[in-house]
């Protein structure tokens, strides 16, 4: 296991940058990911997620960077130098080997004794829910299955750097996925490896990883944890992404404590002198946002209610922008609720996307950026 370094990192395909646009991986990777820890990348479609991989994989060379393994410069070593496992989107195994062969390989090849390698891969085969076709050949089994053999294969070995993980559960079906997840999470904690699960889904994200990685155009945008990634999104986007519904997000102009939407007051509940006056935004969860039918907040009118099992979301119509609400399980929702508040907590201030300090955190040296 290793803790792994980014150092000034990015990566452009076309070779010869002439701008910042020319980068895959914009030249704002600098990271230190701790050992033992479990990460995801997390990002839509073609923000760099694989292309990061690769780089820490070895599969890439990046354009600019370096990437230390421990304290070892690995930047230019192969991926079998760099003793890492990796689990792909779609299944790699022997078809001819059985089960067993095909899980006991990693362990075979690098001389592991005999009942070593048939304990290892009976815990693994376990862990897979394969223990019953260890006999059977891999060719002929469905492609969930052979997946759930390349799972297995990559997480056998105990003495790797790092397990890499790129979309793996993509061909798995929807069940046997959640159980999956949960198995890794299970394994993470028992033997403690760094692990990197590529993904472009928060719910993978969120109940496998300690720590996420969100990237939006080749960018990190933000790296925490799943709490915080929920209570203080750095970027509009983390906001977005991350919950279900995502935060809303509102221009507003902000005077202090106060924000102001299309003329309707909101209180902040703390100050923010320095917010400027463009491209500002307030964030808001639809946890922290309630119906009223009285006479304060701003004015709304309730689009649609779903009832999702555990709360209701609900849909309102703010001047034509759409704030979501999340109300509590059976409440009964009705014309008279033609108002919303924001919970002061729960606002949060962006600036061009990113976020704002309040000038008492600022005072403390809060905040990143
Ligand atoms: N070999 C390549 N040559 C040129 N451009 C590439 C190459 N591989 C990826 N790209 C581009 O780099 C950007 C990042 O791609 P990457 O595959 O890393 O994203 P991703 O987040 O993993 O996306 P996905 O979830 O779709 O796999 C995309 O714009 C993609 O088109």
């Amino acid at each position: 296991m290793a803790k792994i370094t980014l150092s000034n990192l990015a990566h452009s395909y076309a070779g010869a940058p002439a701008s910042r646009d020319d980068y895959q991986l914009k030249p704002t990777i600098d990271h230190v990911w701790d050992d033992g820890e479990a990460y995801a990348l997390l990002g839509p479609s073609g923000c760099g997620k694989t292309t990061l991989l690769n780089i820490i994989s070895g599969l890439l060379v990046p354009s600019q960077g370096r990437i230390l393994f421990d304290d070892t410069d690995v930047t230019a070593l192969s991926t079998a130098a760099r003793n890492v496992a990796q689990v792909f989107q779609f299944p790699v195994v022997y078809d001819t080997m059985t089960v067993y062969e095909n899980l006991a390989f990693p362990l075979r090849n690098r001389g592991g004794s005999a009942a070593y390698v048939d304990r290892r891969v009976k815990t693994i085969a376990e862990m897979i829910g394969m223990t019953g076709d260890l006999d059977r050949r891999a060719h002929g089994l469905t492609a969930d299955a052979k997946q759930k053999i390349s799972l297995g294969r990559g997480m056998v070995r105990e003495d790797v750097s790092a397990i890499l993980f790129d979309e793996p559960l993509t061909v798995i079906d929807p069940h046997m996925k959640w159980e999956l997840r949960t198995e890794l999470k299970t394994l993470h904690r028992e033997f403690g490896h760094t692990m990197i699960y590529v993904t472009h889904d928060q719910t993978e994200a969120l109940t496998f990883a300690d720590k996420v990685v969100v990237m939006l155009d080749g960018e990190v945008v933000q790296l925490g944890t799943p709490v915080e990634l929920f209570e203080r999104p750095e970027h509009t986007f983390v906001g977005f992404f991350i919950g279900s519904p995502g935060m809303n997000v509102l221009p507003a102009t902000v005077e202090g404590d106060t924000a102001f939407l299309g003329g309707h007051a909101v209180p902040l509940g703390r100050a923010f002198s320095h917010a400027g006056a463009d491209g500002i935004e307030i964030g808001v969860r639809p946890e922290f946002v309630s119906l009223s039918d009285g006479d304060d907040g701003l004015p709304i009118k309730v689009t649609r209610v779903e009832d999702v099992g555990r709360h209701l979301v609900v849909r309102t119509d703010f001047d034509g922008t759409e704030v979501n609400v999340i109300a509590p399980e059976g409440a009964s929702i009705s014309d008279r609720h033609n108002r919303i508040l924001f919970d002061p907590q729960g606002i949060h201030v962006y600036s061009d996307g990113w976020i704002v300090d309040s000038d008492r955190r600022a005072a403390r040296g809060g905040g990143k950026r």
